[in-house]
């Protein structure tokens, strides 16, 4: 089935301003000169950090609420792509599609060591990989637009192996999040994997089967060395011992309450370090539910939008930022509040822009 085609205000406004989308001719590198609105960073790891790659997935087989999959439209229909081109000077390539993967979702898929929907996530995963590598290859920036957090594993995978054969380095991974999405297969109490990913891209939980995901190998994953949470508040069991064990840097809610977030920002980026690539994977139930109740796992107590912002605006003044995603977006939950939607949409593409350079002055 082929990728469906995004509608909205973006395709109209992009026919009257093609010379942005096309190769002939193209504007000046973000870093000279710069809109407005948008910060003074310079990229230390893109090649091309004017050009933007836009995975937009339509997927939501990593946990079991419809809807998910209609975050990228809702994203893309309240204006965020065109305000990425138009006010943020970016180029963008992909942004002409959502794309569900329906061609490689099975029509049987039982479980496997309980998790459910394994072969549909592993292959979908497995194609956003791809087209994620492509673009980094190219040395753009890489923004994916979720879709459930189970499709960090091909993000993240992809960028990874990207990163290595561009410039020879590991990538660090700044997971915001009110979970800690660490279960392994057997640590998992739902069997949803949009609560895994983490442990698959670690190698703390693996599977011989290509079918289920064992099409991931080393040039994919991460080390546990390279990864910080930031808005933890809902962690299983099972998650705070492979947390433990395995010395992982994670930020709380009760770590920003004691030192604020600016704290914990500075905390969080001396743990990666001034020289490494940054991928940034945002889940929007991070946010306290007052900003973002249309998510499908809202936890109460979380980030304030400001806090949100914050992360983001932190990460891009690094010039580290490789790859940004927004994930957990569901517009058709809390749908009954009307506002729900458009506020959670409304904060997802404000976290966006705040990672893509959008400053406040
Ligand atoms: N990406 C998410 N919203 N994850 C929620 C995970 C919830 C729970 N820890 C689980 O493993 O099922």
């Amino acid at each position: 089935m082929s990728p469906s085609r995004v509608s909205g205000d973006f395709n109209e406004s992009a026919s009257a301003t093609q010379q942005s989308c096309t190769t002939t001719k193209q504007p000046a590198p973000r870093h000279f000169g710069r809109l407005d609105n948008t910060s003074m960073i310079e990229s230390k790891f893109l090649s091309q950090p004017q050009d933007l790659g836009i995975v937009a997935v339509g997927f939501s087989g990593g946990q079991p609420k419809p809807g998910v999959d209609a975050a990228p439209a809702a994203l893309i229909e309240s204006g965020l792509l065109t305000q990425l081109r138009d006010d943020l000077g970016y180029r963008l390539h992909g942004h002409d599609a959502v794309h569900s993967f329906s061609d490689v979702v099975p029509a049987q898929d039982p479980p496997h060591r309980g998790m459910k929907n394994p072969r549909a996530v592993s292959a979908v995963t497995r194609r956003i990989a791809e087209q994620v590598y492509r673009h980094a290859k190219e040395g753009r920036l890489v923004l994916t637009l979720g879709g459930d957090h189970s499709i960090a594993i091909g993000t993240i995978a992809g960028t990874a192996k990207a990163t290595r054969e561009r410039i020879g380095r590991d990538i660090a991974v700044i997971w915001v999040d009110a979970h800690a999405d660490i279960n392994t297969p057997e640590t998992s109490g739902s069997g949803n994997v949009h609560g895994m990913p983490v442990s698959f891209l670690t190698g703390l939980a693996r599977d011989d089967k290509e079918e289920f995901f064992g099409w991931l190998t080393d040039e994919h994953r991460v080390s546990v060395k390279k990864l910080v949470y930031i808005g933890l508040r809902d962690v299983d069991a099972g998650e705070k011992r492979i947390l433990r064990e395995n010395g992982i840097k994670a930020f709380s809610m009760f770590d920003i309450d004691k030192h604020g977030i600016g704290r914990v920002m500075e905390m969080a980026l001396a743990h990666i370090g001034n020289d490494t690539p940054i991928h940034l994977s945002f889940d929007v139930d991070a946010l306290d539910p007052m900003w973002a109740p249309s998510t499908g796992t809202p936890v109460r107590g979380g980030l304030t939008l400001r806090e949100g912002d914050f992360i983001c605006e932190s990460v891009h003044q690094t010039g580290s930022l490789v790859a940004v995603d927004l994930v957990e977006v569901n517009p058709r939950l809390a749908a009954d509040t009307d506002l729900g939607a458009h506020e959670t949409v409304r904060a997802g593409c404000s976290l966006v822009r705040c990672a893509l350079g959008e400053s406040l002055l």
